[in-house]
């Protein structure tokens, strides 16, 4: 949510964020409605400032002058209860055009309409060779019987998994480097619970408009968030934090869900889109500082790419065009890593700085250096998702005999060992 006395001063800049991000708003309507509403509050101030001069009168009023003064104070206390109402609409339709305003792209953000027109920005790793025809991930997990696609379709539907044996353990061994990395850099660890309020999905941005995306539960207003970000986010809301307080940056582990309601037809198969799934994410709260955030970006980003270089996985850096980058961004880049079944780098990681959007929606707010309350930044990187990383994980260093090397970094975390799997 943008600052209304901004949007009141820049309705240029306003709208053409609204167009460059194709958001579906008219903010004529939201600028009309809101001056109908500074006008609606003029009057019913002036009929409260008329009633309470009106009412000063009564106890010096003569006796026959009495009866008539009570008799105004009436009225006008009917003419303002009456204009309630209205009142009260005109607020709730504001709030929920504000909710909906997009926030303004960086000066850097290229634009597009759809991911088909991010910006690379460099590649890093070098592609592998393979001197055999390399399988893709369905093919190794299938080889060394560590799925079972079919039973777990049986019990969960399409876009479910299951893994078994090492693979487990190498899902395991990937969120746990992702913790212990994000910690050694200086990022507090959370383990959370993806079930919250539907409150904290307005605090994050996902609503409105993103409710399709979200399982909920019958007979509960609890929903399943589809990443940590959502209830991180609304940890602070409502608080007013100190300045020392800030920067807050935490590595939260999670589960996931979403429903995928309009995917479909891609990626059906194997680990890329399913409907739960776990995740380590990245979330820093920053003081109202444009400088010290887009640090905190850079480094999120650099964490991020830090772990797919230690996983030895080659990837790209895109940024995201602003068709791409969802109402509340002000920066996106994208981090995809390369599959070689499919020959494309896929999206892996999204790290994001949103300004004040996010925390003026969630209120997020902390005293600065002159006791003024300010709303304060926040950033968004994923850290690792899995099982999507057991894609590229797999298939990278797939060897010849379907065995699958171990990168350095993830042998501490299975017991040492340089190879998974058997000779296939
Ligand atoms: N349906 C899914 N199945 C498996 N992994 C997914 C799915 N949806 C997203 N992910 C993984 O989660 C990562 C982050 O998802 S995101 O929507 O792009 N961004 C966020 O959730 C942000 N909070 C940053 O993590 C994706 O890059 C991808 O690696």
């Amino acid at each position: 949510m943008l600052d209304l006395k901004f949007i009141r001063e820049n309705p240029e800049a306003v709208k053409r964020a609204i167009e460059v991000k194709g958001v579906n708003l008219d903010l004529d309507e939201l600028l009309r409605i809101d001056r109908e509403l500074v006008a609606l509050k003029q009057q019913v101030e002036a009929m409260q400032t008329e009633r309470n001069a009106n009412a000063k009168l009564v106890p010096k009023a003569s006796p026959d002058e009495r009866p008539r003064l009570i008799q105004k104070g009436k009225e006008l206390a009917e003419e303002i209860k009456a204009r309630e109402p209205e009142l009260r609409a005109h607020e709730d339709a504001l709030k929920q055009l504000l909710l909906r305003v997009p926030n303004i792209p960086h000066p850097s953000v290229p634009v597009g309409k759809d991911d088909s027109e991010n910006v690379e920005l460099r590649r890093e790793g070098q592609l592998p060779e393979f001197p055999f025809q390399p399988l893709d991930h369905v093919e190794l997990l299938e080889r060394q019987g560590w799925a079972d696609p079919e039973r777990v379709a049986r019990v969960s539907g399409s876009r479910s998994y299951l893994l078994k044996g090492d693979a487990v353990m190498l899902e395991m061994a990937v969120l746990m480097f992702a913790l212990d990395f994000l910690r050694g850099r200086g990022l507090t660890p959370l383990s959370t619970t993806a079930l919250v309020r539907p409150e904290t999905f307005v605090g994050s941005g996902h609503f409105p408009g993103g409710e399709d995306q979200v399982y909920k539960i019958e007979g509960d207003e609890l929903m399943l968030a589809g990443t940590a970000e959502v209830p991180v986010n609304s940890l602070y809301a409502g608080e007013q934090l100190s300045s020392d307080q800030l920067p807050m940056a935490y590595a939260a582990i999670s589960a996931a869900f979403r429903s995928e309601a309009g995917s479909a037809g891609r990626d059906v198969r194997g680990l890329i889109r399913v409907h739960e799934f776990r995740k380590v994410e990245q979330y820093v709260m920053t003081r109202a500082d444009e400088a010290e955030a887009l640090r905190w970006f850079e480094a999120i980003l650099e964490n991020a790419e830090a772990i797919l270089r230690a996983l030895e996985l080659p990837y790209r850096v895109v940024q995201n065009c602003t068709g791409d980058m969802g109402a509340g961004k002000v920066l996106m880049y994208d981090i995809e890593t390369w599959v070689p079944s499919e020959g494309l780098y896929r999206e892996t990681h999204s790290c994001s700085y949103l300004g004040d959007w996010q925390a003026r929606r969630t209120g997020l707010r902390y005293r600065d250096e002159h006791g003024k309350l300010v709303y304060a930044h926040t950033l968004n990187n994923t850290g690792i998702a899995a099982p999507r990383i057991l894609v590229p994980l797999l298939e990278n260093h797939q060897r010849a005999d379907g065995t699958i090397r171990v990168p350095q970094a993830l042998r501490p975390y299975l017991g040492g060992r340089e190879v998974l799997g058997v000779p296939v």
